[in-house]
């Protein structure tokens, strides 16, 4: 009788996990497929026969399968992104006898068409709100302020507090640092702690507008100014700003008859429209930002003296962020954390000697140049740990020569550092290592011998 109850159960069970339209996996104590139904199979394109047996990691992207059956915590409606496709997954430890023996995970859809139709809807809402995001971003100009910008070095610290200092006055501030160092958002800062800061910021990228243009952009023209002007003219961004604050980025790439204009604007107070018949007044603080040696532009005459004093009034240098290591561990951070939250991919750890590399690299391209290789790891990696053969291949460590010692000894050190490294990237195998590293088999194992690296 006891017997035919089981069969019953499991007859039950297998009608209920054959025929549902969810994915269903189980996994045993040790994270092994034990059962997987087709639906699942059929989505993942995967063998049933293949998959039993294999752990969870190598089937499934993104799963934390082998989690819930160390941690015994059931996680309910977590998004996992699956094969090009945020899916919400649900993950419940299995106990027998109050010992946890296994976890079974179901993933939410019907059918995958139907799910794709639903998947591209919420990337379509997706869209519509990021277009949303950038009508309110153009409306109110900046969306950044002090409390975004992240970091506790004491030389951010230092600019963090001369910007609380001088953003309520209307004082013009020069901002210097090189490319990606984060200027625009110091420049968004101090308009919001400025009394401006219900009023329009608004931003010209001098080095993007062609010059032919710049005059008309920068402060507008007005009907009938030329030949193929807008009818009823057009504000300039002087004239958009008026009551704000303009941002000129990149002021060090404008020409030199923009600079005679802007420095007008700012001994004067006003602007003149291109085919106006008399100036107007405008009240705009101005804040520029450049990566340019502006006195050898000025020795080059490229840049005009006065209007260097103008906008120089208070100058703040934004350090590299080779300059402030300190902050690379709470920005990788932040930064992943970012990256994540839009592409719904699960990593959420840096590996150790990831950030010992990041600590040595230069950055040439800061914070920007940051961003790009975590976004790139993140895509790249298949665990949820960023590891060092994630990262692009001119940040993987090279080895230098600052370690003492003879010749042999130096070879030696990265010989078995870079052995160590491929066995790791290839997961220990072998045959791949050899191919990677251009030895031969009997090559390798006497290395990984010499060396004790197994
Ligand atoms: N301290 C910071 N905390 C968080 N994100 C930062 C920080 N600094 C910079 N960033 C990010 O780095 C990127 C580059 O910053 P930003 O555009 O402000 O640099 P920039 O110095 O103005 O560069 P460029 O001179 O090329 O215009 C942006 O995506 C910005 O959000």
């Amino acid at each position: 009788m006891e017997s035919m109850k089981n069969i019953y159960k499991e007859e039950i069970f297998e009608t209920l996990f054959e025929n549902a339209f969810h994915c269903f996996v189980v996994v045993d104590d040790q994270g092994i497929v034990t059962c997987m139904n087709n639906t699942y199979c059929d989505f993942l394109e995967v063998e049933k026969s293949v998959v039993l047996g294999m752990h969870v990691t190598d089937v499934i992207e993104n799963t934390r399968m082998h989690i819930v059956v160390k941690t015994g915590v059931e996680e309910i409606a977590d998004l996992q992104y699956i094969r090009n496709n945020h899916m919400i997954a649900n993950r419940i430890p299995v106990r027998s006898n109050g010992k946890i023996v296994g976890a079974v995970g179901t993933v939410l859809f019907r059918d995958t068409k139907e799910w794709m139709k639903m998947n591209s809807h919420i990337k379509d809402l997706l869209l519509e709100l990021e277009h949303y995001r950038n009508q309110m971003k153009n409306k109110h100009g900046a969306i950044y302020s002090l409390h975004d910008i992240v970091g506790s070095s004491p030389e951010l610290n230092e600019i963090k507090n001369k910007i609380k200092k001088i953003s309520p006055g209307d004082v013009s501030v020069l901002l210097r640092g090189e490319s990606g160092t984060g200027k625009e958002l110091f420049a968004h800062s101090i308009h919001q702690l400025s009394e401006r800061n219900m009023k329009p910021f608004v931003k010209v990228n001098c080095a993007a507008i062609p010059e032919h243009l710049l005059e008309s952009e920068l402060f507008g023209y007005k009907d009938g100014a030329f030949t193929g002007a807008k009818r009823g003219g057009k504000l300039g961004k002087f004239q958009l700003a008026n009551g704000g604050t303009i941002f000129l980025d990149e002021i060090g790439d404008m020409p030199l008859s923009a600079q005679v204009k802007i420095l007008r604007v700012l001994q004067e107070g006003e602007v003149e429209a291109v085919g106006a018949v008399e100036p107007e007044k405008v009240d705009v603080r101005i804040i520029a930002a450049t990566n340019q040696p502006l006195e050898q532009l000025i020795t080059e005459q490229q840049f005009r003296e006065d209007l260097f004093y103008r906008i120089n009034v208070v100058q703040i240098q934004i350090p590299s962020l080779r300059e402030r290591v300190e902050d690379l561990r709470v920005l990788s951070k932040f930064i992943l954390h970012k990256v994540t939250k839009r592409t719904g991919k699960r990593v959420i750890n840096i590996d150790p000697a990831v950030l010992d590399r990041f600590s040595e690299y230069k950055w040439p391209g800061n914070i920007r140049e940051l961003e790009n290789v975590l976004e790139s790891a993140v895509h790249l990696t298949s665990s949820e740990t960023i590891r060092l053969e994630d990262l692009p291949d001119h940040i993987q460590p090279v080895y230098t020569l600052k370690q003492k010692g003879t010749l042999k000894e130096i070879l030696e050190t990265a010989e078995k550092q870079t052995i160590e490294r491929i066995l790791k990237k290839v997961d220990g195998d072998k045959q791949k290592a050899t191919k990677l590293l251009g030895i031969g088999k009997s090559n390798l194992y006497e290395k990984i011998r010499k060396y004790e690296l197994q």
